[in-house]
């Protein structure tokens, strides 16, 4: 599934969240995401704040752009936790899965190997 050929389409609820069983199918579509609950994460190591943030700065523009929004957590100065659900409708949707696979071909500058 190529992910980044898709848009995430306005939600303001009324549509079925996405089954258990469908998700975890999505899931190996994905790159270094696990399901909690019924939110997608990913947890992220940067080589340092700077790239971290740089990083949220891009996420933020591709939320924006896809009109749909991640939480996140950026701690110990160089992790980042990021999760996706669809608010409206109290759980996954494939909007979820559009953003998730784009974040994961956002530039990112990990650390040198091994730390
Ligand atoms: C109209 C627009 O689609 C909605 O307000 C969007 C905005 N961003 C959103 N982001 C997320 N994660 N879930 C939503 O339900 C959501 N709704």
């Amino acid at each position: 599934m190529d992910w980044t050929k898709k848009r995430c389409v306005p939600c303001e609820g009324g549509v079925p969240k996405l089954a258990r069983a469908r998700a975890e199918e999505l899931l190996a579509t994905l790159d270094g995401w696990d399901l909690q609950g019924e939110k997608l994460h990913r947890h992220f190591r940067f080589r340092d704040f700077a790239g971290a943030m740089r990083f949220v700065n891009a996420l933020a523009a591709l939320a924006e752009q896809e009109g749909h929004h991640p939480d996140f957590a950026l701690h110990d100065w160089n992790l980042l936790d990021v999760t996706t659900s669809t608010h409206a409708i109290g759980g996954l949707s494939e909007n979820d899965f559009i953003l998730a696979g784009k974040i994961d071909r956002l530039p990112r500058e990990a650390p040198p190997e091994g730390r």
